[in-house]
Protein backbone atom coordinates (compact mmCIF):
# COMPACT_ATOMS: atom_id res chain seq x y z
CA UNK A 1 0.00 0.00 0.00
CA UNK A 2 1.37 3.40 -0.95
CA UNK A 3 1.97 5.47 2.78
CA UNK A 4 -0.54 8.28 2.51
CA UNK A 5 1.88 10.93 4.73
CA UNK A 6 5.55 10.60 4.31
CA UNK A 7 8.17 12.91 6.52
CA UNK A 8 11.58 13.20 5.74
CA UNK A 9 13.81 14.79 7.68
CA UNK A 10 11.56 17.05 8.62
CA UNK A 11 12.97 20.21 11.46
CA UNK A 12 10.88 23.22 12.50
CA UNK A 13 12.31 25.76 14.12
CA UNK A 14 11.08 28.82 15.92
CA UNK A 15 14.37 31.13 15.81
CA UNK A 16 16.65 29.43 18.78
CA UNK A 17 13.85 26.77 19.46
CA UNK A 18 13.91 23.35 17.66
CA UNK A 19 9.97 22.26 17.40
CA UNK A 20 10.38 19.45 15.54
CA UNK A 21 14.09 17.81 15.11
CA UNK A 22 14.65 15.54 11.78
CA UNK A 23 11.31 14.03 12.00
CA UNK A 24 11.17 10.68 9.35
CA UNK A 25 7.56 8.95 9.07
CA UNK A 26 5.32 6.78 6.94
CA UNK A 27 1.45 6.88 8.02
CA UNK A 28 -0.41 4.34 5.64
CA UNK A 29 -3.99 5.27 4.64
CA UNK A 30 -7.04 4.01 6.47
CA UNK A 31 -5.83 4.64 10.55
CA UNK A 32 -6.59 6.21 13.24
CA UNK A 33 -3.54 7.53 14.80
CA UNK A 34 -2.80 8.60 18.03
CA UNK A 35 -0.46 11.43 18.26
CA UNK A 36 0.81 11.95 22.47
CA UNK A 37 3.46 13.15 23.75
CA UNK A 38 3.66 16.03 26.72
CA UNK A 39 2.91 19.76 26.80
CA UNK A 40 5.47 21.41 24.20
CA UNK A 41 6.32 17.99 22.81
CA UNK A 42 5.61 19.12 18.97
CA UNK A 43 2.58 17.78 18.04
CA UNK A 44 0.86 20.87 16.63
CA UNK A 45 3.71 21.65 14.95
CA UNK A 46 3.03 18.17 12.80
CA UNK A 47 -0.02 18.61 12.48
CA UNK A 48 0.24 22.42 11.12
CA UNK A 49 3.09 20.52 8.75
CA UNK A 50 1.18 17.38 7.44
CA UNK A 51 -2.03 20.27 7.06
CA UNK A 52 -0.27 22.37 4.69
CA UNK A 53 -0.36 25.43 7.11
CA UNK A 54 3.42 25.44 7.64
CA UNK A 55 6.51 24.58 5.98
CA UNK A 56 9.56 22.99 7.71
CA UNK A 57 13.06 24.99 8.04
CA UNK A 58 14.03 21.35 6.73
CA UNK A 59 13.06 18.04 5.05
CA UNK A 60 10.06 17.42 3.36
CA UNK A 61 6.56 16.39 4.12
CA UNK A 62 4.25 14.59 1.36
CA UNK A 63 0.65 13.81 1.40
CA UNK A 64 -0.18 11.49 -1.41
CA UNK A 65 3.01 12.14 -2.72
CA UNK A 66 2.80 16.05 -2.97
CA UNK A 67 3.77 18.48 -0.59
CA UNK A 68 0.80 19.62 0.73
CA UNK A 69 1.61 23.48 1.19
CA UNK A 70 -0.76 25.52 -1.78
CA UNK A 71 -1.59 22.23 -3.43
CA UNK A 72 -5.23 22.92 -3.80
CA UNK A 73 -5.83 19.16 -4.95
CA UNK A 74 -4.22 17.63 -1.56
CA UNK A 75 -5.35 20.66 0.15
CA UNK A 76 -9.20 19.82 -0.45
CA UNK A 77 -8.37 16.20 1.01
CA UNK A 78 -7.26 17.53 4.36
CA UNK A 79 -9.09 18.68 7.45
CA UNK A 80 -7.23 19.93 10.54
CA UNK A 81 -9.48 20.82 13.47
CA UNK A 82 -7.59 22.81 16.35
CA UNK A 83 -8.86 23.34 19.65
CA UNK A 84 -8.50 27.21 19.32
CA UNK A 85 -10.74 27.04 16.00
CA UNK A 86 -12.22 30.08 15.43
CA UNK A 87 -15.60 31.82 14.09
CA UNK A 88 -17.14 34.76 12.91
CA UNK A 89 -18.44 36.52 15.92
CA UNK A 90 -22.48 36.54 14.84
CA UNK A 91 -22.16 33.17 14.19
CA UNK A 92 -24.06 30.57 15.64
CA UNK A 93 -24.17 26.63 14.86
CA UNK A 94 -26.79 26.87 11.57
CA UNK A 95 -24.51 29.35 9.86
CA UNK A 96 -21.26 27.00 10.73
CA UNK A 97 -23.00 23.74 8.52
CA UNK A 98 -24.67 25.84 6.23
CA UNK A 99 -20.83 27.08 5.25
CA UNK A 100 -18.80 24.42 6.04
CA UNK A 101 -19.78 22.36 2.63
CA UNK A 102 -18.02 25.11 0.71
CA UNK A 103 -15.14 24.55 2.16
CA UNK A 104 -15.01 20.76 3.14
CA UNK A 105 -15.65 18.67 0.25
CA UNK A 106 -16.63 15.24 1.73
CA UNK A 107 -19.33 17.68 3.90
CA UNK A 108 -22.12 15.41 5.12
CA UNK A 109 -25.10 17.42 6.30
CA UNK A 110 -27.14 14.60 7.90
CA UNK A 111 -24.49 13.01 9.94
CA UNK A 112 -23.51 17.02 11.19
CA UNK A 113 -27.48 17.40 12.36
CA UNK A 114 -26.91 13.83 14.17
CA UNK A 115 -23.58 15.45 15.78
CA UNK A 116 -25.58 18.41 16.88
CA UNK A 117 -28.44 16.48 18.34
CA UNK A 118 -25.96 13.85 20.18
CA UNK A 119 -23.42 16.40 21.48
CA UNK A 120 -26.38 18.80 22.43
CA UNK A 121 -25.04 21.75 20.79
CA UNK A 122 -27.31 24.73 21.22
CA UNK A 123 -28.21 25.79 17.45
CA UNK A 124 -29.58 29.28 17.75
CA UNK A 125 -26.63 30.69 20.22
CA UNK A 126 -23.96 32.66 19.63
CA UNK A 127 -20.99 30.66 19.24
CA UNK A 128 -18.91 33.62 21.09
CA UNK A 129 -21.55 32.62 24.47
CA UNK A 130 -20.49 28.75 23.93
CA UNK A 131 -19.18 26.70 26.93
CA UNK A 132 -15.42 25.36 26.31
CA UNK A 133 -17.18 21.55 26.15
CA UNK A 134 -19.17 23.40 23.36
CA UNK A 135 -16.49 24.67 21.65
CA UNK A 136 -15.02 21.21 21.65
CA UNK A 137 -18.32 19.79 20.03
CA UNK A 138 -18.68 22.05 17.33
CA UNK A 139 -14.88 21.38 16.28
CA UNK A 140 -15.59 17.78 16.65
CA UNK A 141 -18.93 18.00 14.57
CA UNK A 142 -16.46 19.63 11.67
CA UNK A 143 -13.82 17.22 11.87
CA UNK A 144 -16.34 13.84 12.08
CA UNK A 145 -18.97 15.23 9.52
CA UNK A 146 -16.11 16.58 6.80
CA UNK A 147 -15.30 13.15 6.11
CA UNK A 148 -12.38 14.28 4.77
CA UNK A 149 -9.74 11.82 3.24
CA UNK A 150 -7.67 13.36 6.14
CA UNK A 151 -8.72 14.11 9.25
CA UNK A 152 -6.51 15.85 11.90
CA UNK A 153 -7.70 16.69 15.10
CA UNK A 154 -5.78 18.87 17.79
CA UNK A 155 -6.92 18.19 21.28
CA UNK A 156 -10.69 17.58 20.79
CA UNK A 157 -11.02 16.99 24.59
CA UNK A 158 -11.14 20.36 25.88
CA UNK A 159 -14.13 20.69 28.22
CA UNK A 160 -16.03 17.93 26.96
CA UNK A 161 -17.59 16.02 29.69
CA UNK A 162 -17.29 12.03 30.29
CA UNK A 163 -20.72 11.56 28.48
CA UNK A 164 -19.69 13.79 25.62
CA UNK A 165 -16.27 11.98 25.30
CA UNK A 166 -17.44 8.62 24.87
CA UNK A 167 -19.95 9.83 21.66
CA UNK A 168 -17.50 10.99 20.11
CA UNK A 169 -15.13 7.76 20.08
CA UNK A 170 -18.55 5.74 19.29
CA UNK A 171 -19.19 8.27 16.21
CA UNK A 172 -15.47 8.52 15.27
CA UNK A 173 -14.63 4.49 14.93
CA UNK A 174 -18.33 4.02 13.26
CA UNK A 175 -18.35 6.48 10.78
CA UNK A 176 -14.40 5.94 9.56
CA UNK A 177 -15.28 2.23 9.32
CA UNK A 178 -18.61 2.74 7.10
CA UNK A 179 -15.56 5.69 5.23
CA UNK A 180 -12.53 4.67 5.87
CA UNK A 181 -10.13 7.58 6.12
CA UNK A 182 -7.01 8.60 7.95
CA UNK A 183 -7.32 10.28 11.08
CA UNK A 184 -4.58 11.68 13.25
CA UNK A 185 -5.91 12.15 16.95
CA UNK A 186 -3.42 14.08 19.21
CA UNK A 187 -4.51 14.39 23.14
CA UNK A 188 -3.52 13.90 26.21
CA UNK A 189 -6.28 11.80 27.11
CA UNK A 190 -4.34 8.54 26.57
CA UNK A 191 -5.97 5.96 28.65
CA UNK A 192 -9.74 7.01 27.53
CA UNK A 193 -8.98 7.14 23.84
CA UNK A 194 -6.17 4.37 23.31
CA UNK A 195 -8.41 1.99 22.56
CA UNK A 196 -9.36 4.31 19.09
CA UNK A 197 -5.85 3.59 18.06
CA UNK A 198 -4.62 1.32 15.29
CA UNK A 199 -1.13 3.33 15.24
CA UNK A 200 0.45 5.32 17.63
CA UNK A 201 3.14 8.08 17.08
CA UNK A 202 4.33 9.41 20.46
CA UNK A 203 7.14 12.25 20.09
CA UNK A 204 8.85 13.96 22.36
CA UNK A 205 11.26 17.09 22.31
CA UNK A 206 10.48 17.26 19.10
CA UNK A 207 11.23 14.06 18.18
CA UNK A 208 9.17 11.13 17.64
CA UNK A 209 9.98 8.21 20.34
CA UNK A 210 7.30 5.80 18.82
CA UNK A 211 5.76 4.93 15.25
CA UNK A 212 4.13 1.33 15.48
CA UNK A 213 0.74 -0.19 14.83
CA UNK A 214 -1.16 -0.96 18.27
CA UNK A 215 -0.62 -4.86 17.67
CA UNK A 216 3.24 -4.02 17.74
CA UNK A 217 3.04 -2.91 21.47
CA UNK A 218 3.66 -6.02 23.15
CA UNK A 219 6.83 -6.12 21.47
CA UNK A 220 8.05 -2.71 22.79
CA UNK A 221 7.95 -3.14 26.19
CA UNK A 222 6.92 -5.15 29.27
CA UNK A 223 6.41 -3.96 32.82
CA UNK A 224 7.70 -6.17 35.98
CA UNK A 225 7.31 -4.95 39.35
CA UNK A 226 7.87 -6.84 43.00
CA UNK A 227 10.23 -5.95 45.39
CA UNK A 228 12.43 -3.09 45.03
CA UNK A 229 15.75 -4.61 45.32
CA UNK A 230 14.52 -8.29 43.27
CA UNK A 231 13.67 -5.80 40.07
CA UNK A 232 17.00 -3.69 40.47
CA UNK A 233 18.84 -7.13 40.09
CA UNK A 234 16.30 -8.50 37.37
CA UNK A 235 16.69 -5.29 35.37
CA UNK A 236 20.21 -4.68 35.97
CA UNK A 237 21.49 -5.78 32.30
CA UNK A 238 18.06 -4.25 30.19
CA UNK A 239 17.07 -0.92 28.96
CA UNK A 240 14.36 0.76 31.41
CA UNK A 241 12.43 3.47 30.25
CA UNK A 242 10.87 4.08 33.68
CA UNK A 243 11.58 2.97 37.37
CA UNK A 244 8.95 3.90 39.62
CA UNK A 245 9.46 3.04 43.53
CA UNK A 246 7.47 2.79 47.13
CA UNK A 247 9.51 2.14 49.82
CA UNK A 248 10.30 -1.69 49.74
CA UNK A 249 8.34 -2.30 45.98
CA UNK A 250 9.46 -0.92 42.24
CA UNK A 251 8.05 -1.00 39.16
CA UNK A 252 10.08 -0.75 35.57
CA UNK A 253 9.06 -0.64 32.07
CA UNK A 254 11.60 -2.35 30.02
CA UNK A 255 12.22 -1.88 26.24
CA UNK A 256 11.33 -5.30 24.47
CA UNK A 257 9.91 -8.61 25.57
CA UNK A 258 10.46 -10.77 28.43
CA UNK A 259 12.04 -13.60 27.15
CA UNK A 260 11.51 -17.00 28.64
CA UNK A 261 14.53 -17.03 30.47
CA UNK A 262 13.58 -13.52 31.80
CA UNK A 263 10.07 -14.59 32.57
CA UNK A 264 11.32 -17.85 34.59
CA UNK A 265 13.80 -16.15 36.36
CA UNK A 266 11.01 -12.70 37.50
CA UNK A 267 8.48 -16.05 38.37
CA UNK A 268 11.40 -17.39 40.21
CA UNK A 269 12.24 -14.27 42.08
CA UNK A 270 8.44 -13.43 42.97
CA UNK A 271 8.17 -10.75 40.33
CA UNK A 272 5.13 -9.69 38.18
CA UNK A 273 5.26 -9.16 34.96
CA UNK A 274 2.70 -7.47 33.18
CA UNK A 275 1.85 -5.93 29.48
CA UNK A 276 2.25 -2.49 29.01
CA UNK A 277 -0.47 0.33 28.10
CA UNK A 278 0.05 3.02 25.11
CA UNK A 279 -0.78 5.17 28.23
CA UNK A 280 2.19 3.51 30.29
CA UNK A 281 4.62 4.01 26.79
CA UNK A 282 3.79 7.65 26.85
CA UNK A 283 4.79 8.39 30.78
CA UNK A 284 7.57 6.18 30.11
CA UNK A 285 8.75 7.99 26.92
CA UNK A 286 8.10 11.48 28.26
CA UNK A 287 10.06 10.53 31.35
CA UNK A 288 13.23 8.61 30.01
CA UNK A 289 16.26 8.90 31.02
CA UNK A 290 19.30 6.74 30.94
CA UNK A 291 19.41 3.42 32.61
CA UNK A 292 21.79 4.51 34.93
CA UNK A 293 19.44 7.51 36.15
CA UNK A 294 16.39 5.40 36.00
CA UNK A 295 18.33 3.16 38.66
CA UNK A 296 19.50 6.19 40.80
N1 LIG B 1 5.11 30.12 16.57
C1 LIG B 1 5.95 29.70 17.51
N2 LIG B 1 6.96 30.46 17.93
C2 LIG B 1 7.85 30.03 18.88
N3 LIG B 1 7.79 28.81 19.45
C3 LIG B 1 6.80 28.00 19.07
C4 LIG B 1 5.82 28.39 18.09
N4 LIG B 1 4.96 27.35 17.91
C5 LIG B 1 5.36 26.39 18.75
N5 LIG B 1 6.46 26.77 19.45
C6 LIG B 1 7.19 25.97 20.45
O1 LIG B 1 7.47 24.72 19.86
C7 LIG B 1 7.28 23.66 20.81
C8 LIG B 1 6.27 22.68 20.26
O2 LIG B 1 4.98 23.30 20.30
P1 LIG B 1 3.66 22.51 19.91
O3 LIG B 1 2.55 23.48 19.98
O4 LIG B 1 3.89 21.81 18.62
O5 LIG B 1 3.58 21.44 21.08
P2 LIG B 1 2.39 20.43 21.47
O6 LIG B 1 3.01 19.07 21.53
O7 LIG B 1 1.24 20.61 20.55
O8 LIG B 1 2.04 20.91 22.93
P3 LIG B 1 0.66 20.86 23.79
O9 LIG B 1 0.40 19.43 24.11
O10 LIG B 1 1.04 21.65 25.00
O11 LIG B 1 -0.40 21.51 22.97
C9 LIG B 1 6.86 24.34 22.11
O12 LIG B 1 8.01 24.47 22.93
C10 LIG B 1 6.34 25.68 21.68
O13 LIG B 1 6.53 26.64 22.69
Amino acid sequence: MTDHIVLEGVTRRFGAHTALDSVSLRLPAGSICGLLGRNGAGKTTLLSLIAGQDLPSEGTVRVNGHSPFEHAATLAGINLVRDNQRYPDDFDVRNVLSIAPSFLPHWDAELAEQLVAGFRVPRGRSIKKFSRGQLSAVAIILGVASRAPLTLMDEPYLGLDVNARRYFHEVLVRDVAEHPRTVILSTHHVEESESLFDRVLIVDEGRVLLDAGIEDIPDLAFAVSGRDDVIRDLTADLDVLRLQTVPGLASATVRGRADTEFIARAEAAGARILPVSVADLVTAYGTERTPEEARA
